[in-house]
């Protein structure tokens, strides 16, 4: 059963997925509520408030996925989840229009003094002539950042007679003119627009985007918003801007530290507030959290997760047709790391056929979680596998060959190190399944699964015979046998597949026998 903690009132009506699932127990509370002992929690759904550090993800040695149901993953620490091999999901899109309509509203109060309006009348006072404002209509929307959020705000601000000017340095011209709006510089976004409204995610680059420096660049009488993240508009620079009289307004719905607390910006009229609200809304939050649940069942499930931060993204068809050979790269690290039992300092991965025109790079880290396996205590998978490998000083490479060896597709492994290399080959068949056809350059045939045990030999007659013989003898049942050697007389080995793996007493009788060279054992699932 896996325990699901969900912090941050995430909407409980939105975790159908999880909670009609006979599979997991989920858990509505926050992280110190104690509802469930953090060492168990399987997976962890936040929200923006619950900061996953990576202390906290030490506290949680169980931990396989955390879902933020919403965009931003500031709040988590996804060098640390990665280093752990912890998947961290967010559902990117489900809160856009709710953000995007937050900012909308801010952006007409803040020109309209309606909040300040608001709280004069609600005092007893009519001051008409105090809260004169200005219209939208005309006026040029400056957005930092084009991405889902602003393209709504912008289609938003363009119906209501606005021209809107975009900075966004990964945006391409034509995506620009399929959305009408006009792309342009840093500068000259800062020059000419009347209302600037940043909507890019909180980064080493977009903190602190408008400072001291770029602010001076902004037109006199400004007005700005933020309901991306706290941060990007340096918050002690903007209350100077407000002071000197050059900027004419803020509407912020984000701070760099929430809740802010006694906070200059707070104590100024012309800045209106809102308490991180932007996708506070129903509509958002079951969506988010209903495509939070949803990833997180998939991902026990084995299914493919559709928006990781640190996983490649994968469509349905496409996890159909890499699963098999994610299965078989990973049963083939384990076998290399079996067979070859000794210092690696570099993995080779070759891919031929149809695996070539695979996401070989999944197949790559698949291949490195089954050669960690039983190598390091770490939890090594597809998230952290490269990030360990480096870690281990293993140089890994990939390549892909047009010569398949006469099958479909081959998966060819070499690991090498102290001047000794081993090489396996596999391959999968259409309505057949995996097979491994060569191990250290011995040709070879056996499915790659159960307790199985890789024998090398010299090519003597009577050493089969003795195997099966000590295997018999003590009522232990051969499933299958395969034998491979280069040349008569000369080097050999068997791979043999039992129902259950051998007793330590067995493997030392077998080691005993005349011309027999190593023996290893290999367990599959
Ligand atoms: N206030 C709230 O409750 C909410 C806040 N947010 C915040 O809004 C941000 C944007 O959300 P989405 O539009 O969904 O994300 P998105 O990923 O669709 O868009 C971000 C855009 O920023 C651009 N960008 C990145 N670096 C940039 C830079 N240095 N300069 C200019 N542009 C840059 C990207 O190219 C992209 O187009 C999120 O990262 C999140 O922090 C999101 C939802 C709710
Ligand atoms: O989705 C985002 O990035 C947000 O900022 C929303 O935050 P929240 O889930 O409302 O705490």
């Amino acid at each position: 059963m896996f325990q699901v903690l969900a912090a941050d009132s995430i909407k409980e009506q939105g975790l159908q997925p999880l909670l009609e699932w006979k599979q997991a127990q989920v858990y509505s509370g926050g992280i110190d509520s104690g509802l469930v002992s953090l060492e168990k929690v399987d997976a962890l759904l936040v929200r923006s408030a619950t900061k996953v550090t990576a202390e906290l993800l030490d506290s949680m040695p169980s931990l396989k996925i955390v879902g933020r149901a919403g965009v931003g993953v500031d709040n988590i620490d996804i060098t640390a989840a990665t280093k752990r091999g912890i998947v961290v999901v967010n559902a990117p899109d489900g809160n856009t229009i709710s953000t995007a309509e937050h900012t909308f509203a801010m952006m007409a109060a803040l020109m309209r003094n309606i909040p300040q309006a608001h709280a004069n009348v609600k005092s007893g006072q009519w001051n008409r002539n105090q809260f004169i404002g200005n219209e939208l209509y005309g006026k040029m929307l400056g957005i930092v950042g084009l991405g889902r959020i602003g393209s709504e705000l912008a289609k938003r601000a363009k119906a209501f007679g606005m021209s809107v000017k975009v900075y966004d340095p990964f945006l391409t011209t034509e995506r620009a003119e399929v959305l009408g709006v006009q792309l342009s510089t840093f500068d000259n976004v800062l020059q000419e627009a009347d209302i600037i409204s940043v909507h890019t995610p909180l980064t080493k680059e977009t903190n602190g985007l408008l400072n001291e420096r770029t602010l001076s660049k902004t037109k006199k009488g400004v007005y700005l918003l933020n309901c991306a993240r706290g941060g990007i508009i340096d918050e002690m620079a903007l209350a100077h801007f407000i002071e000197i009289g050059h900027v004419a307004g803020a509407a912020l719905d984000v701070f760099k530290v929430e809740p802010p607390g006694d906070h200059p910006l707070l104590s100024l009229d012309s800045v209106i507030v809102t308490p991180h609200l932007g996708a506070s809304t129903r509509e958002a939050q079951l969506n988010v959290a209903t495509q939070v649940a949803t990833e997180i069942r998939s991902f026990f499930e084995n299914k493919p997760v559709a928006n990781s931060i640190n996983l490649p993204a994968m469509s349905k068809d496409i996890y159909e047709k890499i699963q098999p050979f994610h299965q078989l790269a990973k049963q083939m690290g384990k076998i290399v790391s079996e067979c070859h039992n000794k210092g690696v300092n570099e993995l080779t991965a070759t891919y031929s056929g149809t695996a070539a025109e695979l996401e070989t790079s999944y197949l790559t880290k698949a291949l490195l979680a089954g050669f960690f396996e039983n190598r390091i205590e770490v939890k090594v998978n597809e998230v952290n596998a490269i990030h360990i490998a480096k870690e281990r000083g293993i140089m890994v490479g990939e390549k892909v060959t047009g010569n398949s060896f006469g099958y479909a597709n081959t998966v060819t492994v070499t690991a090498s190190g102290d001047g000794e290399a081993f090489t396996a080959r596999g391959t999968y068949i259409d309505h057949y399944g995996p097979r491994i056809v060569s191990l250290d350059g011995f040709n070879i045939d056996f499915h790659p699964s159960g307790n199985l045990l890789y024998i090398q030999h010299m090519d003597r007659p009577g050493v089969i015979g003795n195997v099966g013989r000590i295997l018999g003898d003590h009522d232990v049942n051969i499933a299958t046998m395969q034998v491979g050697r280069k040349e008569a007389g000369g080097e050999a080995i068997m791979v043999l597949s039992f129902d259950k793996p051998l007793s330590d007493e067995m493997l030392t009788k077998l080691e005993s026998l005349q011309d027999i060279v190593t023996i290893n054992t290999i367990t599959l699932s």
